[in-house]
C-alpha cells in the first residue's frame, strides 16, 4: 500500500477497494482495542460507522475479524433521509441490519429514526447519545460532492450542533439515484438528519474510505484544492488524527503524490 501525506492527514493508497476496506478494518480493529484496554472490564467503547455503497469493502472485512469484542462496543451511525422509515431499501438504518447486524452483535446499536415527528425531538436524542457516549472511533466516506455524511457544500465546520437537519443539494441526490437507491430525483429526499463537520471529526480516530473512480474528482479537490467548506472532505487535512484509505482509482487523478 503506497503512504502519502497532504497536510495533516495520511493517506493510503490500496490495490482495489476490497484491500482498502480490509486495511481500514485492520486499523478499525486496532483503534477498538486500543480504546477498550483504557476503559474498566465490561465496559463498552462507542464507534460510528457509515453506510453506503463505498463501505461495502470495509464492512464485509470487519464483520468477518475475529479480533474485534463486538459485546463491548455501541454502535451509532452518521445520517438518514428524512421521513425515511427503517424498512425502506434505500434506509441506512435498513443498511446496517442487512450489512452488519446479522454478522455480528454489538452491545448496543442507535439508528436515528428519519421518520421520527417531531424531528427536532430525534435532532436532541441522538445529540444527548453522541454527547453522553462520546465515541471513540468514527468511519466514514466521501460522497461524489465531496460530502462527510450528509454536510453537502457549503458545510459548516464551526456549529456547535452535535446533528442537524440538512437540505441534500442535486448532485448529491443524483448520487443516490445513480446508486439505484431512488428511481428518480422526484423521488429522492430533499432532507435529512446528519451528524454535523464538527461531530464526525472528534473521535480521537477517524478512518475515511473512499474507493472507486466516481469519486477521483471529489479526492482530488480534498487533497489538492484550498481547505473550504466548498469542499468539506478538505477539512480532513486539519484533523491530525484521521486516515483516508483510497483504491488506485479514486488516487486515479491526484497530480501531487506527495510521499
Ligand atoms: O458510499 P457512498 O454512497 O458513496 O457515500 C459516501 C458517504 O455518503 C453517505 O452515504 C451519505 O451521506 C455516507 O453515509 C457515506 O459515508
Amino acid at each position: 500500500m503506497r503512504q502519502l501525506r497532504y497536510d495533516e492527514l495520511t493517506v493510503s493508497v490500496a490495490p482495489s477497494a476490497e484491500a482498502a476496506g480490509a486495511a481500514a478494518a485492520e486499523r478499525f480493529a486496532a483503534a477498538v482495542r486500543a480504546e477498550l484496554a483504557t476503559v474498566d472490564t465490561g465496559d463498552a467503547v462507542a464507534v460510528i460507522l457509515a453506510t453506503g455503497n463505498s463501505q461495502f469493502g470495509f464492512v464485509r472485512a470487519v464483520r468477518e475479524r475475529d479480533d474485534i469484542d463486538w459485546s463491548r462496543l455501541v454502535v451509532l451511525h452518521m445520517d438518514e433521509y428524512a421521513g425515511m422509515t427503517a424498512d425502506h431499501s434505500a434506509s441506512f438504518r435498513r443498511w446496517f441490519a442487512d450489512q452488519l447486524l446479522p454478522y455480528v452483535t454489538p452491545r448496543e446499536f442507535h439508528g436515528i429514526r428519519g421518520d421520527h415527528e417531531p424531528v427536532e425531538e430525534e435532532l436532541a436524542r441522538y445529540s444527548k447519545l453522541l454527547a453522553d457516549l462520546d465515541p471513540a472511533v468514527c468511519v466514514m466516506g466521501i460522497g461524489e460532492n465531496g460530502h462527510l455524511a450528509f454536510n453537502d457544500p457549503p458545510a459548516d465546520f464551526d456549529t456547535t450542533a452535535l446533528v442537524h437537519l440538512v437540505d441534500l443539494d442535486d448532485a448529491c441526490r443524483r448520487q443516490q439515484v445513480g446508486e439505484g437507491h431512488f428511481p428518480s430525483l422526484a423521488q429522492t429526499p430533499t432532507q435529512a438528519l446528519s451528524l454535523t463537520v464538527p461531530a464526525l471529526i472528534r473521535p480521537r480516530t477517524v478512518l475515511v474510505v473512499t474507493p472507486e473512480a466516481r469519486k477521483a474528482e471529489a479526492v482530488r479537490a480534498a487533497l489538492e484544492g484550498p481547505v473550504t467548506p466548498d469542499c468539506p472532505a478538505s477539512v480532513l487535512r486539519t484533523v491530525g488524527h484521521a486516515q483516508l484509505f483510497l483504491d488506485e482509482e479514486s488516487a486515479g487523478t491526484l497530480r501531487d503524490q506527495v510521499a
